[in-house]
């Protein structure tokens, strides 16, 4: 027994193909397109169960956990004038972390929000402030609409799922990790989001960057476990 029994999906266990994956360096390659269509597919059912579960989670609860966050993050980063920090605006029921974001502006931090500006393309990251004009982008999520491209000192990314070496999974557009990727220098990353999204392994393929750090709640925090 764990202290995980009362939480919907935590006995679901993914199904093993292992077998059909290879180890490299990065983690496990799919080595052949059969077992890249069987990871792709079972990534899908993931994000379905996980969204599900977490649209599922009361509203109360999901504020709860946001809060503790919150007071975590004020721990985690070096809050202090010129910081930038990049957020996200919430949808699907992921944590509204929008508070700690105005408190972070209030405090003379520089805010900044990811935009799609291409399917397959790297996010680019905008200034927000309170006053700023705001329009829709891609899946109708708010974003600035006219503030100056910043590069992040910070990245906050809301997961989807998340395992014990920190990957992430998120919605399946390969957004954050193109975008890490393509940093000119590596910012801290921290995955936000509920206990229960944790997986015992998304099956990181080579393209996965994993996160710094991810936060679930007051006291719950999960770094990368050393690798044997
Ligand atoms: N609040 C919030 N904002 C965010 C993100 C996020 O995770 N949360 N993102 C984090 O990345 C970016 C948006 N991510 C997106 C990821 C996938 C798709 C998308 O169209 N997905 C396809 C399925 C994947 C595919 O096959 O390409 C779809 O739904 O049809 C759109 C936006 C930027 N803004
Ligand atoms: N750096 C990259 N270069 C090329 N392709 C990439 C890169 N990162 C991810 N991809 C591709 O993007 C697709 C989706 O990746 P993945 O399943 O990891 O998405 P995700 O992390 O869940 O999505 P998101 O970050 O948008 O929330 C995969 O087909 C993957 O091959």
């Amino acid at each position: 027994m764990t202290e995980n029994d009362d939480q919907p999906g935590a006995f679901a266990s993914p199904p093993c193909f292992a077998h059909e994956l290879r180890e490299t360096p990065a983690g496990f390659a799919a080595g052949d397109g059969a077992a890249t269509a069987d990871l792709a597919r079972w990534r899908k059912a993931e994000r379905e169960r996980l969204i599900a579960m977490r649209l599922a989670t009361a509203v109360d609860e999901r504020a709860r956990v946001a809060d503790e966050v919150a007071a975590e993050l004020d721990k985690l980063v070096d809050v202090r004038p010129g910081l930038v920090v990049s957020l996200y605006w919430p949808i699907r029921g992921e944590l509204n972390l929008l508070p700690w974001m105005r408190s972070l502006h209030e405090r003379g931090l520089r805010v900044a929000l990811p935009v799609v500006v291409a399917k397959a393309q790297p996010l680019v990251f905008r200034a927000w402030t309170p006053d700023g004009r705001m329009e829709r982008g891609v899946w109708n999520i708010p974003i600035p609409a006219d503030g100056e491209e910043l590069t992040p000192d910070v990245v906050l990314s809301p997961v989807v799922g998340f395992d014990a070496q920190c990957y992430r999974l998120g919605y399946g557009g390969g957004f954050y990790d193109r975008t890490l990727a393509a940093q000119p220098r590596k910012p801290l990353v921290i995955g936000v989001g509920l206990p229960t999204m944790r997986i015992a392994t998304i099956y990181p393929q080579p393209h996965d960057i994993p996160m710094d750090v991810i936060v679930t709640g007051k006291g719950q925090i999960t770094r990368p476990e050393t690798r044997r």
